[in-house]
C-alpha cells in the first residue's frame, strides 16, 4: 500500500515518522512549501521537537506525489476538512482518505468519515482517532487507536497496514461513532481545563468527565452510533486522556478560559468550534447538552465561568 499524508502539522507528521520507521515509505503533503523544504532539508518539523524524520519519509507542497498513493491519511483541522476535499475532488476520486482529524463541520454539521462521503463519493471513507498525542507517537511510545470503516473488508486491510510496532488499531464499522467521540471529547476537555482553571478542584473535573461522558453518548446514539463505540478508545478513551492532560490543546485552552489568562489564537483547538455545532444539533433534535451549551457560550463570550458553572449546578436533581 503507498501512504501519503495530506498535512505538516503536529499529527500528521507524527503518524508519518511511526509509519516510516515501520518501513513504509510515506509522502507526506503539506500546503507550505517553506515549511516542506524546511522539513526535507533538516529531517525536523518545530511542531515535534526533537524528533528526527527518517530518511524514507518524503515532502511535498505539490500535490502530484500525494495524488500518486492509494491510501491517504488527512491530518488537517476538521474545519478545513471540507475546502481541501472540495478542491481536490476529482483527483481523490477513488483513493482511501482516512481522515484523522476530531470535530464536526460547523457548515454540513457532520465528522470528517461523513464529511468525506458527501463531498467525494467515489472515495472510500475511514477515520483513524483516538487516544494519542503527537508527541507520544513521533517518540515511539506505544498508543492503541481505532481504526473505523464501513467495509469491514478494507477496514480489516487497513488495520494491518496502518498498525505499527507501537501503534495498535482497533476495528470498527461504526464510523459515525468514531468520529463523534473525537469530535466531543475535545469539547469535555475544555470543560475539563475550565474547571482546573478556575480552582473548582479535581472533584469537580471527575464530576465533568463522568457526567459527559452520557452527555457524549446521548448525542452520539440520537445519530446512530453504537454505545460500544463510545465507550471504546475513541470515546472514553480519548476522553480521560484529552481531559487530564496538559498536553491537549484543547485542555490547555479551557486552563487559560477558567483562569482569565490569555492563550494562543493560532493554535489549533477543535473543541471551540465543535461545540457551537453541538449546541446547534442539540437544539435542533431536542437533545440535553448542557456541559457542551455551556463549553460553547464560553468560547463565545456569551456566558462566564461563574454564570457557566451556576448553569449546571442550578439544573433540577435527576436520578443517575
Ligand atoms: N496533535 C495531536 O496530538 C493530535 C491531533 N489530532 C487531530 O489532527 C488534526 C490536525 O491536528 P494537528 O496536526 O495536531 O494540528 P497542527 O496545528 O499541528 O497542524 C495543522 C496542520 O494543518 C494544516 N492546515 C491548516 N489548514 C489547512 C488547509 N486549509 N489546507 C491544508 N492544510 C491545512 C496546517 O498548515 P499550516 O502550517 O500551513 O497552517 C498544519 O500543517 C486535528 O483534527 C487534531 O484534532 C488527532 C490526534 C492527536
Ligand atoms: O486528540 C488528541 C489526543 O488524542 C489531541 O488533543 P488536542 O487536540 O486537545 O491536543
Amino acid at each position: 500500500m503507498k501512504i501519503g499524508i495530506a498535512g505538516g502539522g503536529a499529527f500528521g507528521t507524527a503518524l508519518g515518522v511511526a509509519l516510516a520507521l515501520d518501513g513504509n515509505p510515506v509522502y507526506l503533503w503539506a500546503r507550505d512549501a517553506d515549511r516542506v523544504a524546511q522539513m526535507q532539508e533538516t529531517r525536523k518539523n518545530p511542531k515535534l521537537p526533537g524528533v528526527t524524520l527518517p530518511l524514507n519519509m518524503s515532502f511535498s507542497a505539490a500535490l502530484e506525489p500525494l495524488l500518486a498513493c492509494d491510501t491517504i491519511l488527512i491530518a488537517i483541522p476538521a474545519q478545513t476538512l471540507p475546502a481541501f476535499l472540495t478542491a481536490h475532488a476529482d483527483a481523490l476520486d477513488g483513493k482511501t482518505l482516512v481522515a484523522c482529524c476530531k470535530g464536526i463541520d460547523l457548515k454540513r454539521m457532520t465528522g470528517p468519515a461523513s464529511t468525506i462521503r458527501d463531498l467525494v463519493p467515489g472515495a472510500q471513507a475511514a477515520m483513524l482517532t483516538g487516544p494519542s498525542f503527537a508527541a507520544d507517537i513521533a517518540r515511539g511510545l506505544p498508543t492503541a487507536l481505532t481504526l473505523a470503516c464501513a467495509d469491514d473488508d478494507l477496514g480489516a486491510i487497513l488495520q494491518t497496514a496502518l498498525s505499527t510496532t507501537n501503534i495498535r488499531l482497533y476495528r470498527t464499522t461504526d464510523t459515525i461513532g468514531a468520529e463523534l467521540g473525537g469530535a466531543l471529547k475535545n469539547v469535555m476537555a475544555i470543560a475539563s481545563g475550565v474547571a482546573i482553571g478556575a480552582k473548582l478542584g479535581e472533584s469537580a473535573r471527575a464530576a465533568l468527565i463522568t457526567r459527559g461522558f452520557p452527555e457524549m453518548q446521548r448525542l452520539a446514539l440520537a445519530l446512530g452510533a453504537q454505545s460500544d463505540t463510545l465507550a471504546g478508545l475513541s470515546g472514553f478513551g480519548d476522553l480521560v486522556l484529552t481531559c487530564t492532560s496538559e498536553q491537549s490543546r484543547n485542555y490547555r485552552y479551557g486552563l487559560a478560559l477558567g483562569s482569565g489568562s490569555g492563550f494562543d489564537q493560532t493554535t489549533t483547538v477543535e473543541g471551540a468550534a465543535t461545540a457551537r455545532a453541538v449546541r446547534q444539533l442539540a437544539h435542533e433534535l431536542d437533545i440535553d447538552m448542557p456541559i457542551c451549551t455551556v463549553v460553547a457560550d464560553l468560547t463565545e463570550g456569551k456566558t462566564d465561568v461563574s454564570t457557566a458553572l451556576n448553569t449546571l449546578l442550578s439544573r433540577p436533581l435527576k436520578e443517575e
